[in-house]
């Protein structure tokens, strides 16, 4: 089991009459990536500020690396990098001075040459920040957050703003980053993103975890129901099929959508389908079973927290 580096408990955090962090637990392992995942305004920057050491919590306990960074932000300096939602540097300054004025902050930085090759913008070292491409500038705000050799990253927003290829090879420059050892929490809204990087998440939504686990454990939980679809051959009248099917024992549901028959039921359902008709002497002309994605998991968690629910 490795070992906890991050371990949060209760967290809470009001602005004013908004509380934006509602009560928030979780633990980060070494080595890893932990996605944080929700909504618009769920909390996700708000929490990773707060485990920064950026804000003040009203109340709850946060541990890093040993450190509460409440009390003592400086301990964490040094060892966490945090790369912020669209953090902005000066139009003017040029990549490389960028990093060289960040790398001074620290005692053993990377070195900037060095860590331009690995983002790819070795080419645009000399490059004005507001001549660089959107994937370009994500890219130094990365090597920002990683100048400092942290032992943690916090990553907000990674590929927000990104077209598909610079997403993708973002995602592999994440992948080897936590392979050089580097804890990487990663804040996004994107489901495909979090099934791709992390290996485990929490999803939060209005301010509290709903679920954590890897994603495999998310789309699993719940899998009970299982649906899959199917086409009858042309000579079978659909609408007497679909009413024998739904007085099947372990069929909860029938439903014509567009040509297929969609069948939603326990896992039992489907070789209680194939013999019904089997013995009807109908074979079906496709059997596609749906699974399930943590896009299905995410939508169906935000949606059955009851409204405004927030303590
Ligand atoms: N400095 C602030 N002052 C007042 N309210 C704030 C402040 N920062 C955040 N909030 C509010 O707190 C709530 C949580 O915000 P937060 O930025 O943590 O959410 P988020 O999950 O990161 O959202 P997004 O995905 O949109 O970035 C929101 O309702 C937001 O409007």
């Amino acid at each position: 089991m490795s070992q906890t580096i991050i371990e949060i408990e209760n967290l809470h955090k009001r602005y004013g009459a908004t509380q934006a962090v509602a009560d928030v637990s979780l633990e980060v392992r070494r080595g890893e990536i932990f996605g944080i995942l929700g909504p618009n305004g769920a909390g996700k920057t708000t929490t990773v500020e707060l485990l920064a050491g950026l804000r003040q919590a009203d109340g709850g306990s946060i541990r890093v690396l040993g450190v509460d960074p409440q009390r003592d932000p400086a301990a964490l300096r040094e060892r966490l990098g945090i790369q912020l939602q669209a953090s902005r540097l000066p139009a003017k300054i040029r990549v490389v001075e960028a990093l060289e004025l960040y790398a001074s902050f620290y005692a053993d930085p990377a070195d900037p040459a060095e860590l331009l090759t690995q983002l790819g913008l070795s080419d645009k070292a000399h490059t004005a920040f507001a001549a660089l491409s959107g994937g370009q500038q994500q890219r130094l705000s990365i090597a920002l957050a990683l100048v400092g050799n942290p032992e943690v990253a916090v990553l907000d927003e990674l590929t927000t703003g990104l077209d598909p290829q610079a997403r993708r090879d973002t995602w592999a420059l994440i992948e080897q980053v936590r392979d050089r050892g580097v804890t990487i929490v990663l804040v996004t809204h994107f489901m495909d993103e979090a099934e791709r990087l992390a290996d485990r998440l929490a999803i939060i939504d209005k301010g509290r975890v709903a679920v954590s686990g890897t994603p495999a454990e998310l789309v699993a939980e719940g899998e009970q129901e299982r649906q899959f679809r199917m086409r009858l051959p042309r000579e079978v009248p659909v609408e007497r099929a679909m009413d024998d099917l739904a007085r099947l024992p372990h069929v909860h549901s029938v439903a014509l959508i567009a040509d297929e028959i969609e069948i939603t039921g326990t896992r039992r359902a489907l070789p209680a389908v194939v013999l019904h008709l089997a013995e009807q002497d109908v074979v079906p002309d496709e059997i596609r079973t749906m699974t399930r994605s943590l896009e299905d998991v995410f939508v169906e968690l935000t949606r059955t927290m009851p409204e405004g629910e927030v303590a």
